[in-house]
């Protein structure tokens, strides 16, 4: 065993954290074993999504936003968790050092209103619902006029605007470009996203960029935020995405990326961020949709997205409409009916890490499987991450906020869609989790907007 002296990084975070994964084990089996332990008929029941709860919360928060979205309010119960961090860490360096913490609440609020918006925007058309025309107006008027000097927050407000649709959200786009900035994939990916979804996306913009991320992928196989750093599941989504947007995605190296993502899934069923880390709902997100985006790669049996126009093609095959009526569905049942051994630990052989053999085949309908557990992702989020009086939390014991709804949803959503053949065919009931009413709306999973909106997006800027 190496000495302190030359343990590495993650060595020593390994021991460090191992209590923590026990304990957060321990509490995610012990949900599965109640949830085990009770009748059939009444499981059902507990895995419903709170559809109403999750809007007044949504709505409620959207309210909190500021009655005009002007007024400034320093209420840190609208600032989500630690995770969030990663949206606004240049604000924390700077501020840290020199304001006081409440300025710095302020200040960090401030940042986040756009962000604020799109989370709670998307999490309520995900739900398949829209906000009144007063909150709309409010949001269009606010988010139109932020000066937005961050990439991400450009990214978010965008998004948010893609979301409310209709000709005057889509028309307040200034479809402005700006120099400088960090330098991330975080960045190059929220720069291509908004050029590409605002159809302003050429080779200027894109150059570069692709040796950039190249250079950003580790020997794990997972993608870094910058060169030298650790691969970590948001900026694995986001070079990968900016790649597939930039038609370079094929130069990564695919196969141990895939091979990275699948690790990530655990036996709590949910995605840790990156290795010997704690299992946190929001992964369900940027590696679930690590996995949508893979899926559709014409190196993994998919058609692509095409290419400079990135129009999004779904995997199809190439039998008749129907065949997947008898697929066999034995494996999603095994995350449904977890078996809790006697001390309430959930049995290795129905969690995913025990299927590592992630692999991309095709069933005797050649039709496509999920590359990863998606109805043992669906627990984790439905079980695990959803709060009964609405939100979603990182984990349980966490408190519920924006962000974590926000990507639950989303993570939720590429599950329950992860077999489909195209936007026009709805999942089957055997891929979602619970009732059908769990049903979310489908995204576009390199932009994370609802595909309805993406397409009148799509449409919107290509003619003006
Ligand atoms: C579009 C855009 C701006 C995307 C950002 C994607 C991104 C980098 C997400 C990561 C956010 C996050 C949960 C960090 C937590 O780090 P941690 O060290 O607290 O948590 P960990 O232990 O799970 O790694
Ligand atoms: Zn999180």
């Amino acid at each position: 065993m190496e000495g302190e002296g030359t343990a590495t990084g993650r060595q020593r975070r390994a021991t460090a954290s191992q209590l923590d994964q026990w304990t957060v084990q321990d509490q995610v089996f012990k949900i599965y074993g109640a949830f085990a332990s009770i009748p059939r008929s009444a499981q059902s029941v507990i895995l419903e999504l709170q559809r109403d709860k999750h809007v007044e919360y949504l709505t409620r928060g959207l309210q909190q936003l500021g009655p005009s979205f002007v007024v400034l309010d320093a209420k840190c119960v609208l600032l989500p968790s630690s995770c969030v961090a990663f949206f606004l860490d240049d604000c924390f360096v700077w501020c840290s050092s020199i304001w006081t913490a409440s300025i710095l609440k302020v200040v960090l609020y401030e940042r986040s209103r756009p962000w604020l918006c799109y989370w709670i925007l998307h999490s309520i058309a995900l739900l398949g619902e829209s906000v009144d025309d007063e909150l709309e107006d409010n949001a269009i008027d606010f988010l139109s006029r932020c000066q937005m000097p961050h990439l991400a927050t450009t990214y978010a407000a965008v998004n948010s605007l893609v979301t409310l649709g209709g000709h005057k959200a889509l028309s307040s786009i200034n479809r402005w470009m700006h120099d400088a900035g960090e330098i991330d994939v975080r960045a190059c990916y929220t720069a291509i996203s908004v050029a590409s979804i605002l159809n302003i996306l050429d080779d200027e913009l894109a150059k570069g960029v692709g040796n950039y991320i190249l250079s950003c992928q580790t020997y794990e196989g997972g993608i870094a935020g910058e060169p030298g750093s650790e691969a970590h599941g948001g900026y694995t989504f986001c070079g990968l995405a900016a790649m597939v947007l930039i038609n370079q995605a094929n130069s990564l190296d695919l196969a141990s990326l895939i091979d990275w993502v699948a690790f990530r899934q655990g036996v709590e069923c949910g995605f840790q961020g990156r290795t010997n880390k704690l299992v946190d709902g929001c992964y369900s997100f940027w590696q679930g949709g690590v996995f949508a985006l893979l899926q559709r790669l014409p190196a993994f049996g998919g058609e692509g997205f095409g290419t400079s126009d990135v129009e999004v093609e779904w995997v199809s095959d190439s039998t008749s409409e129907g065949d997947d009526e008898d697929r066999d569905s034995s494996d999603d049942n095994e995350a449904l009916h977890p078996e809790p051994d006697q001390e309430g630990h959930q049995s290795s052989s129905h969690s995913p890490e025990s299927s590592t053999a992630v692999h991309i085949h095709h069933s005797r309908h050649n039709q496509l499987e999920p590359l990863f557990h998606t109805m043992a992702l669906q627990q984790y989020i439905v079980l695990c991450s959803q709060e009964q009086e609405g939100g979603f939390r990182d984990k349980p014991g966490k408190a519920r906020d924006y962000y974590h709804t926000c990507y639950c949803l989303s993570g939720l959503s590429v599950c329950q869609y992860s077999r489909s053949k195209n936007e026009n065919s709805p999942p089957l009931p055997t891929s979602v989790l619970g009732p059908y009413s769990n049903l979310l709306e489908p995204i576009h999973p390199l932009y994370n907007v609802v595909s309805r909106q993406y397409h009148d997006a799509r449409e919107f800027f290509s003619k003006y």
